[in-house]
């Protein structure tokens, strides 16, 4: 996979339902360039209309949900059913050949529980690539929703930021993009000011620690600082429900946040024009 480019591309539940146009255009374009796209997908807030709708209220520790046995049905049927057909249906609308899958489809994403009070929530101990190199190298784009599977059979949710990541390290891909509800970090997440143009690890650990980064940007930095210790050489956090493009992002008018290894960062912290 090393010589032949690929990307991951994560895609929020937070922004499933008003993804622009130009973000699925974008990842046609991409493949069409040469660049293998595998997508990863979440999709938290249609589990949370599923459970509402049986009466199950949403439960979050640190920012994962606690999945108990019928919670976990529900999450199944959320992203392998609902959110994976939907995305597949609306790629291949825009000329992309996806194809859908879990993290449990030839044993992908092999997790083991990540501790007894979250129930079904899997933490991945590995990343079989082998049906998705294949499907990658036939020019196929694969549709990941964020589920795990154990040795013993048993199904688990997994964090889709979590996920994202350890596809993009064990398919060494050089850019994970996630796609999201905000334009990027902000710096002043209070007043949804200041979207930081490119940051370093040595910075987003930083903001972590002065409570700028929290909530549901946890686990997506989390995932970046992670991927940026191997093969992966940038992670790019913006808005989908934008204008969207993949090009340039060096480039002035290019809107979110660039998250680089220490030594390519041109500025440490440089910002955005508010927008
Ligand atoms: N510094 C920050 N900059 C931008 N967003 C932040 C920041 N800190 C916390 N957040 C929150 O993170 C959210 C994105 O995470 P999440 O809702 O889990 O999205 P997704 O479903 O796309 O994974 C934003 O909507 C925002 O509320
Ligand atoms: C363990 C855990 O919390 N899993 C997440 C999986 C979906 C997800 O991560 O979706 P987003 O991309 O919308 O955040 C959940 O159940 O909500």
């Amino acid at each position: 996979m090393a010589d032949v480019p690929s990307v991951v591309v994560k895609i929020g539940g937070s922004v499933l339902e008003r993804l622009h146009p130009s973000f699925y255009e974008a990842c046609v374009s991409l493949q069409q360039r040469g660049v293998r796209v595998a997508v990863v997908h979440g999709g938290g807030p249609v589990i949370n209309r599923l459970l509402e709708r049986s009466e199950i209220r949403p439960s979050f520790v640190r920012g994962l949900r606690v999945t108990d046995a019928e919670t976990l049905t529900w999450v199944q049927m959320a992203l392998a059913g609902l959110v994976n057909k939907d995305l597949v249906a609306r790629l291949q609308a825009a000329g992309a050949a996806a194809v859908g899958l879990s993290g449990v489809d030839g044993k992908l994403l092999q997790v083991r529980q990540k501790d007894s009070s979250l129930g079904y929530v899997g933490e991945v101990t590995g990343v079989e690539t082998a049906l998705l190199s294949a499907l990658l190298e036939k020019g196929w784009m694969p549709v990941t929703a964020s589920l795990g599977v154990d040795e013993a059979g048993q199904i688990y949710n997994v964090n889709a930021d979590t996920a994202a990541g350890a596809i993009a390290r064990a398919l060494h891909a050089s850019r994970m993009v996630m796609v999201t509800d905000v334009p990027g970090i902000y710096a002043s997440p209070e007043k949804k000011e200041g979207v930081l143009r490119t940051v370093t690890p040595a910075a987003v650990r930083d903001l972590i620690q002065n409570g700028k980064i929290s909530g549901g940007m946890i686990p997506k930095v989390s995932a970046a600082l992670s991927c940026l210790k191997g093969p992966v050489r940038e992670v790019l956090i913006v808005d989908g429900g934008k204008p969207f493009s993949l090009d340039g992002t060096k480039e002035e008018g290019w809107n979110g946040t660039r998250i680089v290894q220490e030594e390519g960062a041109d500025h440490v912290v440089s910002h955005l024009p508010t927008v």
